[in-house]
């Protein structure tokens, strides 16, 4: 019986786990994990994969143990093959590799193109296994940690829950590799900034981005209706609590009221490749509803960006507005600001043309 009533999930299972020793992988602790899954599939739930640990399998490869990028992205071409067998021998169905960038999220085609892909594998019973690229990343097409990239995936598929399996039980108030008295947070039903001073970095010389990057992870979820949770995946009882529907470390609880799909994509899966300064009076009309951003407001550029890019929408002293979709090039809105700084207060080019916004994730249209 599936007494958690889960339809699709996302399992996330970090470095540690699968290759603790950096040398090469281990299947100790992949073992129940991998009997979860099957024991999630025997309940009639989907099962999407997230897998870390393309670095450490490979690093026992190099003599170079260096951190060089280059050294990294050869470690993790080579770790992910025996990472991905590793995991498939533990199953008696196929899997499929999906490995990428976040220039294939954030943009709105190749985002719908690998939830297609991954509808498609989950209907035919196979298990996604994905992974970032490694290998191809470079800064600006990086999502740069498997949390993040488990909570896209984890919108990308539609999945009710994600489960983020790391070396500890789960969010404490402070890192207890630090503090000894720490106390692990057994519920999180608003992510605050409270919460994101709780978590830290990594510790271990495997993980990469702490808690730090698991609480971006669940509020990405959450805000897409995601319940998520942090879990110990070194212990089995985690797992045999999950499916009882127990909590077995940190549960973040799922907005009643999720985003609008496309206002969460562009909130939390796209990436910024511009700004947009407007004068510091400036302010949206409404965090909810579409917002009117005149060109006479436009006081200044920064970066290459085309008509349909994400931008960030800033006044002139930092404060962020929103994240927004700019119908017009940098080079376009550079005149457009020129224009506004030649005539002072008394902008040439008025709102005829508008671009519209919404809070922190904004459609922009023209109007
Ligand atoms: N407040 C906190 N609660 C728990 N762990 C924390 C906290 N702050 C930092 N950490 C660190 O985060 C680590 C888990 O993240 P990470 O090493 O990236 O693991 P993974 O490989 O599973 O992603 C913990 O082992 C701990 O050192
Ligand atoms: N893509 C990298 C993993 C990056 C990462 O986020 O690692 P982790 O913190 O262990 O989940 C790899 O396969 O080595």
């Amino acid at each position: 019986m599936n007494q958690v009533n889960w339809q699709r999930i996302v399992i996330k299972v970090g470095s540690a786990l699968i290759s603790p020793e950096r040398n090469g992988c281990s299947s100790h602790y992949l073992l129940p994990i991998a009997s979860f899954i099957v024991r999630c599939r025997q309940r009639g739930i989907q099962v999407v994969l997230v897998s870390s640990g393309s670095v450490a399998a490979g690093a026992h490869l190099f003599n170079d143990k260096t951190t060089s990028i280059s050294v990294k992205k050869a470690m993790a071409a080579a770790g992910q093959t025996e990472m991905v067998a590793t995991w498939d021998r533990l199953f008696d169905f196929s899997s499929a590799q999906i490995l990428l960038t976040h220039a294939d999220l954030s943009e709105r085609e190749r985002f719908i193109s690998v939830s297609e892909t991954l509808e498609t594998l989950l209907n035919q019973g196979i298990l996604p296994i994905v992974n970032e690229n490694d290998t191809v990343t470079t800064d600006s097409v990086k999502v740069g940690d498997n949390d993040n990239l488990s909570a896209m995936v984890a919108t990308a598929s539609h999945a009710d829950a994600l489960i983020i399996c790391s070396d500890i039980e789960g969010l404490y108030n402070a890192n207890p590799h630090e503090n000894s008295d720490a106390k692990l947070i057994t519920e999180v039903d608003a992510i605050t900034a409270e919460i994101y001073q709780m978590a830290g970095g990594a510790t271990s010389n495997v993980g990469t981005g702490g808690m730090k990057t698991k609480i971006q992870a669940a509020e990405k979820a959450v805000s897409h209706g995601v319940t998520t949770y942090i879990v110990n995946g070194f212990n089995q009882s985690s797992f045999d609590q999950l499916l009882r529907g127990e909590n077995p470390g940190t549960k973040f609880l799922p907005y009643q009221t999720p985003l609008h799909e496309d206002t969460h994509w562009v909130r939390h899966t796209t990436k910024i490749l511009g700004e947009i300064v407007v004068n510091n009076e400036f302010s949206l009309a409404s965090e909810q509803s579409v917002n009117v951003v005149s060109t006479g407001d436009v006081i200044d550029v920064v970066g290459d960006f085309s008509p349909g890019d994400i931008v960030l929408l800033r006044t002139s002293s930092g404060n962020k507005i929103a994240k927004a979709r700019t119908n017009y090039s940098s080079c376009l809105l550079s005149v457009v600001a020129k224009q506004n700084d030649n005539v002072n207060s008394q902008p040439l080019v008025q709102s005829s043309k508008s671009i519209l916004s919404d809070k922190f994730s904004a459609k922009m249209e023209v109007s």
